[in-house]
């Protein structure tokens, strides 16, 4: 059975003259332990799509399946608590909390899901070691690079246990250095067995992945 599959999805936003079909029934199956790249123009319906897929938003038609179960009938809460069991996400804008450090921006998914304060600061801990950043756990956003938002917002994305990381064009605000250091581990956590489907559109980090799939005009246009 597959991770997560999308039928017949179709996201129109808008009405009248400022009607856009952003998808136009996408077909999509992606199994578990797959780094998938989704790849296309600007504005061909990318990011629309990952965050259907993602849950954070809701087609105009069709259905979204997790481990087959249909998601599209669940409310916003329970697409919310589905979110924050098995999906971590990662953005290019990083979307971490100013005013939180490092290690509380990290531990606030694991204060949503109710786990005690110990163990969120062990694992919180223990996740910033893992991507490098032991040294700067007390530092808030602004006192850290780019890069090292990045990590951050990577450990929080697995702050609980996820079994897919949704990347939307996770390196567009990087130099080339940081850049590969958030692909290395990205791949070693998709080598750990976590999914991972990645917007992208830069070529060079599709290489990451293990398949390619390529938009346009709100459709795919080829399974690589
Ligand atoms: N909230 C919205 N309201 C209206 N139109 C939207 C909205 N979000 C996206 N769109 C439109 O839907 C289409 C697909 O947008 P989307 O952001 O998914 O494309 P993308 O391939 O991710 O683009 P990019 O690579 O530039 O980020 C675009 O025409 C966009 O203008």
């Amino acid at each position: 059975m597959a991770l997560i599959e999308g039928r017949n999805i179709w996201k129109i936003y808008g009405s009248g003259e400022a009607k856009t079909y952003a998808l136009r029934g996408i077909d999509i199956s992606i199994n578990e332990g797959e780094f998938v790249a989704i790849m296309g123009p600007s504005g061909c319906g990318k990011s629309t799509l990952l965050n259907i897929l993602g849950l954070l938003d809701v087609p105009t038609r069709g259905e979204v399946y997790i481990k087959g179960k249909k998601t599209t009938l669940m409310n916003e809460n329970e697409r919310a608590i589905f979110r924050r069991k098995i999906s971590g996400f990662i953005f290019q804008q990083f979307h971490l909390i100013k005013t939180l450090t490092a290690l509380e921006n990290v531990e606030l998914p694991m204060i949503l899901d109710e786990k005690d304060k110990k163990y969120r600061r062990k694992r919180a801990k223990k996740l910033l070691e893992m991507v490098g950043l032991a040294e700067r756990i007390y530092h808030y956003p602004n006192q850290l690079s780019g890069g090292q938002q990045q990590r951050v917002a990577i450990a929080r994305a697995l702050a609980n246990n996820p079994k897919i990381i949704f990347a939307d064009e996770p390196t567009g605000n990087l130099d080339s250095k940081s850049g590969k250091i958030v692909m290395d581990l990205l791949k070693e956590l998709n080598e750990k067995g976590i999914t991972i489907i990645m917007v992208t559109h830069d070529k060079d980090l599709a290489k990451y992945a293990s398949r390619i799939i390529k938009m346009k005009d709100g459709k795919i246009v080829s399974y690589e």
